[in-house]
């Protein structure tokens, strides 16, 4: 997907933390609605209402590609995708409870792995 991409200067601990992070969102049971990218031809209104899509697959891509420069631009794209999430569902919705659950997750787990440091 994203090949040509920018080599990161971030130090590899860095990263190892970023790469536990995604795991443990990817594997926790309320991931479905964020796993792989909105189908925007499929969903109508997404591409208009939504500015920047993330999800993720494509965060995943692109830890691999190296394409994250830092912790912090890591940590906005994850937000990115919960607070598309929040734009776009009722909180009362499924996908809006899912979301307002994986945030709150992610919430306390980077800030118990990066207090660690
Ligand atoms: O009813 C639907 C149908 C499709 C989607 C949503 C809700 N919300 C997701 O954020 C984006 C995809």
């Amino acid at each position: 997907l994203v090949s040509c991409a920018k080599r990161a200067k971030t130090p590899n601990s860095e990263l190892a933390v970023c790469r536990v992070l995604l795991a443990e969102l990817e594997a926790h049971q309320d991931a479905w609605p964020f796993l792989s990218p909105v189908k925007l031809k499929s969903v109508p209104g997404y591409r208009k209402v939504i500015k920047k899509p993330m999800d993720f697959f494509t965060i995943k891509e692109k830890l691999i590609n190296n394409m994250y420069l830092n912790q912090e631009n890591f940590i906005i794209d994850v937000n990115l995708v919960f607070d598309n999430c929040q734009k776009f569902n009722e909180d009362d919705s499924e996908i809006g409870q899912a979301g307002h659950r994986m945030k709150r997750f992610f919430d306390k787990r980077w800030t118990e792995l990066l207090r660690k440091q």
